[in-house]
């Protein structure tokens, strides 16, 4: 993929004093009985990448639809930039909504205009002049790597095009914050990750500030720095991404994480018996640090019986080490698990007797 910024591109977004370019204090937004924020405070710094995942009905559409003002929170604070939205006129929304661009899911293209009258139409709303507008429209499509494609119409283009020129539109009046909505929902996998690619690449160049909100987690996992996990209108977990992908406390993280993290192959979990079997099956998890030690080394020498590698890996996310493994320990010696598990534990890691296999030769 083209993922080249060029710095001169986007001139430097103007600083402001406040570090913190959100900021949600109790935000709560009730429909009839359905609580569907249910008293949200979460914060994102300027230059981070915040993932809020969860999923269909958590309330993700009713918090990006509060954060740019198209719905009004019952009670709570929400700050842009330090000022309160909450209490503004419609009027004194508009100029704080520029400070906010959004990518959608399904891109949101005028199809009439070329790509580069997409991009450059938030400028004519500013009032900028049409070689400005041009000018600045060709240097964005350089930016997401479709200057070829200027004179273009939407129609022609394939989906990840579109959300390059979706991305160059929602950039154009220099947002302070890029609100992206499951903006990669409609790509395939291969797309999605060059999408990531070019989002990362703009926020590490431009120091771009992005909240990107999703149902997957392997979007979280591309390029978040941190990830708050929201179900029923309440964020349930909020965290590093690696930390959080080495340790989810919520049943509905682990659900999210389930496509990605290692599992017990079916098969294997299928015929585990709580009691009885030839071989005990362990999980374990660790991370950071410890997962970049000769763990089974250590614990092959100093075990009396040898153990098996069912399943798992070590990941990498955030530059940190994330690891997941099943092992199977013989059974013969009925304390043998329990003596691994010590062993494991005493070095920080996770871990949990799943069963006992009854079918392993
Ligand atoms: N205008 C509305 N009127 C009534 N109920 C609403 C309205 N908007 C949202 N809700 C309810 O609030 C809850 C949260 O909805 P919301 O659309 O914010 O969730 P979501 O996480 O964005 O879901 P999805 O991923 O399916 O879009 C849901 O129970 C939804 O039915």
């Amino acid at each position: 993929m083209n993922s080249f910024v060029s710095a001169t591109a986007i001139a430097a977004e103007p600083q402001t004093a406040t570090e913190e370019v959100v900021r949600l204090t109790d935000v709560k937004r009730r429909f009839g009985t359905t609580a569907a924020l249910d008293g949200i405070s979460l914060t994102v710094k300027r230059g981070e990448i915040l993932g809020i995942i969860g999923r269909s009905g958590a309330g993700k559409s009713t918090l990006i639809r509060c954060l740019n003002g198209l719905e009004r929170a019952d009670s709570g604070e929400i700050l842009i930039e330090g000022r309160d939205i909450t209490g503004l006129s419609e009027q004194d929304l508009q100029p704080l909504r520029r400070r906010i661009g959004m990518i959608f899911q399904h891109f949101n293209l005028l199809s009439a205009k070329t790509v580069e009258e997409n991009v450059a139409l938030p400028l004519k709303i500013e009032g900028l002049a049409k070689s400005e507008r041009l000018k600045r429209a060709h240097d964005l499509l350089e930016l997401v790597g479709l200057a070829d494609k200027a004179k273009a119409y939407p129609l022609s283009l394939s989906g990840g095009q579109k959300q390059r020129v979706g991305i160059a539109r929602a950039l154009a009046a220099r947002p302070a914050l890029l609100l992206s909505d499951e903006a990669t929902s409609a790509l395939d996998p291969e797309t999605t990750r060059s999408i990531l690619a070019l989002l990362k690449d703009i926020n590490r160049k431009l120091g771009l500030t992005i909240l990107l909100i999703t149902h997957e987690m392997e979007v979280v996992r591309g390029i978040a720095d941190r990830v708050a996990v929201i179900d029923a209108g309440r964020i349930v977990e909020e965290g590093q991404v690696w930390s959080i992908f080495a340790n989810p406390q919520a049943d509905i993280t682990r659900s999210l994480l389930g496509g990605i993290r290692p599992q017990l192959p079916e098969h294997i979990a299928g015929r585990l018996s709580a009691t009885a079997g030839s071989e005990a099956i362990l999980s374990v998890d660790l991370a950071g640090p410890q997962a970049q030690g000769a763990l089974f080394a250590e614990l092959s020498a100093a075990l009396p019986h040898s153990f098996r590698l069912v399943h798992g890996g070590i990941d990498h996310i955030q530059n940190q080490p994330v690891a997941r493994f099943f092992i199977a320990v013989p059974a013969r010696d009925p304390a043998l698990a329990g003596k691994v598990e010590q062993f494991l534990m005493a070095r920080s890691a996770r871990v949990e007797v799943l069963g006992y296999d009854t079918d392993h030769a």
